[in-house]
């Protein structure tokens, strides 16, 4: 079998831990029954060898086969992946979300979107990217007694990324302890009001309102401090054209979305503003993760 699952973009400003969407950008994983255990990498993590012995989508995938199938089996994995690790594009969550599905298709059962997005939510505590990597589009989410409850929207062409992505790494994990545990009534406020008024903005495609509805006051700064370049690049994104430009999950990629034909553009300004930063236009996509069989 083969899965394609896609990079996720989450919080897109104001919606910590509860807004997401899904790009057009898909690590491949193809996995096949083999009688010695092995393991391929190619693209992004292919330099780094402890993925080779130590990798979490072989081990989520084993924990998760044996549970449901109920025995023991050695597979032969080929990773081609595409998502930069540690950018804020979700490879975390193509991770999880791609080694449950293909545990359940390859023990045998069906793989049902709703058990997907659970079982991840075991391995990830916030579902703002598992949501996107597995439903598509633009995802908003709550978690209630431990179950999650996600509205999705498809996103139209007339819409695209352009995502600017520094060669440094940030670590969700390390990101999320250095955030204050308290906020004020003001931030709190501030933060509900726009995520709400975002999710309706997204729903109702009034993409001119994007850059008012997407302010946020709990994270963004703070984490673009670590990277104070960040506060230009959202500066030239929005001078040239950028409907909205937030801080990707915890960083360090910004993800700036864009009219379709002004994507080439805005791409142009900001390649050469930034010829340090891989900066690249990407579609929405609107399937989530998609099993093929071989
Ligand atoms: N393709 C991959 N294969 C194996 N592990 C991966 C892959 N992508 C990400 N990871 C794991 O996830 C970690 C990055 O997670 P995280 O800091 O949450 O970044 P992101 O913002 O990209 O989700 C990596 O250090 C690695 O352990
Ligand atoms: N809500 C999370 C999102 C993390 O996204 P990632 O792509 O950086 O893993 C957070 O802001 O910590």
């Amino acid at each position: 079998m083969k899965i394609y699952i896609p990079a996720t973009s989450a919080n897109l400003g104001p919606g910590f831990d509860a807004l997401g969407l899904s790009l057009s950008l898909h690590n491949r994983v193809s996995i096949t029954p083999s009688s010695l255990g092995s393991i391929s990498i190619k693209g992004e993590g292919a330099d780094r060898p402890r993925l080779k012995t130590h990798n979490p989508f072989v081990s989520i995938f084993h924990e998760v086969y044996t549970q449901m199938s109920g025995r023991k089996r050695s597979f032969r994995f080929e990773f081609e992946n595409k998502i930069p690790l540690s950018r804020g594009l979700g490879s975390s969550s193509a991770v999880i979300v791609g080694a449950i599905a293909s545990a359940y298709h390859m023990a045998g059962m069906r793989v049902e979107k709703e058990n997907v997005l659970n079982r991840a939510l075991e391995y990830e505590s916030h579902p703002d990217n598992i949501a996107p990597a597995v439903h598509g589009g633009f995802t908003t989410s709550i978690v209630h007694e431990g179950k999650v409850y996600t509205q999705k929207k498809s996103l139209p062409e007339s819409i695209k990324a352009v995502l600017v992505i520094p060669d440094r790494p940030m670590s969700t994990a390390k990101s999320r302890t250095q955030l204050p545990k308290h906020y004020s009534m003001k931030e709190c406020v501030n933060n509900l009001s726009h995520a709400a008024f975002l999710s309706a903005t997204f729903l109702n495609e009034q993409w001119d309102l994007l850059h008012l509805a997407s302010l946020d006051m709990m994270h963004e700064e703070r984490r673009m401090r670590q990277l104070p370049e960040l506060f230009r690049v959202r500066k030239m994104a929005l001078e040239a054209g950028a409907l909205m430009s937030t801080l990707s999950g915890s960083g360090s990629t910004f993800l700036n979305i864009v009219r379709t034909e002004e994507a080439e553009g805005v791409k142009a300004v900001l390649k050469k503003a930034f010829p340090e930063y891989r900066v690249d236009t990407c579609a929405f996509d609107n399937e989530g993760f998609t099993i093929e069989n071989s």
